[in-house]
């Protein structure tokens, strides 16, 4: 088990002091992230209960590994020597080449373009179709795959999975020029963005309680002076 920080947009209920800032614990960003604490301005009725939205952070635990569409994350130790890097948070490079006419998977950090092998694959094209997109390591792996079978990946490569690194005794098979071959990446793993809604709500719905909380009390005062 690993801590890890997050935060995301979050909704916090605590006390507040008049109309101020509620302080408590808040729902953190999605969708790995769990419970932490939530500021957020809030509206409260003099020593009472005050809730808003606004900005949960804190520490989670989770496994130390990180399993997302067949692909290990956060492991220090990768199994065959790879280490990956957190993945950039705009691209799917991979991830987008996942039909029939257009087939790419990664093996061991090799990203392959598969589309002309489909009808060759010894195994049929409706298992390599199957890992489209997708990271197919293990998979091609369980197969248990002859040496050239291994040795025909290279044949179709057109990348390396980003923040890939190929150890040792890897590159003394494979030449200089794979580290010149493309970085991209496979998979988002987390998206922290906050959608532009939800900032919008962030800012505007205290706004708008507080807002709605005084007209109240100026209105329900006017009424009784009325009286
Ligand atoms: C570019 C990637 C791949 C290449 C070059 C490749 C190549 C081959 C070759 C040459 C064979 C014949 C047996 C051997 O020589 O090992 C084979 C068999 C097979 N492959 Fe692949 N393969 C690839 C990816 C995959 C993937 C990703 C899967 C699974 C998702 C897969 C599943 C199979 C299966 C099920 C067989 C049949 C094994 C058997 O009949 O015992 N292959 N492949």
């Amino acid at each position: 088990m690993v801590l890890a920080n997050f935060n995301g947009a979050g909704i916090g209920f605590g006390f507040g002091v008049g109309c101020g800032f509620g302080v408590g614990w808040g729902f953190g960003g999605m969708p790995v992230n769990i419970l932490g604490l939530g500021v957020g301005g809030g509206c409260g009725v003099g020593l009472g209960l005050g809730w808003g939205f606004g900005t949960a952070f804190g520490s989670k635990y989770r496994s130390s590994r990180v399993t997302f569409q067949g692909m290990e994350f956060d492991k220090k130790d990768h199994s065959d020597g790879a280490s990956f890097k957190e993945l950039s948070k705009s691209t799917q490079e991979v991830a987008q080449h996942k039909s029939k006419k257009d087939c790419w998977f990664v093996i061991n950090g090799r990203v392959l373009n598969v589309t002309k092998f489909l009808e060759e694959h010894p195994g049929g094209e409706e298992v390599l179709i199957e890992s489209a997109g997708k990271d197919a390591t293990k998979d091609f792996e369980v197969i248990g795959h002859s040496k050239a079978a291994q040795n025909l990946l290279r044949k179709y490569q057109v990348g390396v999975l980003q923040g890939y690194t190929f150890k040792d005794e890897d590159s003394k098979e494979v030449p200089s020029k794979e580290s010149k071959k493309k970085e991209m990446s496979a998979f988002v793993i987390k998206n922290d963005g906050i959608p532009k809604y939800a900032a919008f709500a962030e800012f505007f719905v205290p706004l708008l309680v507080a807002g709605s909380f005084f007209c109240y009390r100026y209105l329900s005062r006017a009424t009784q002076i009325t009286y």
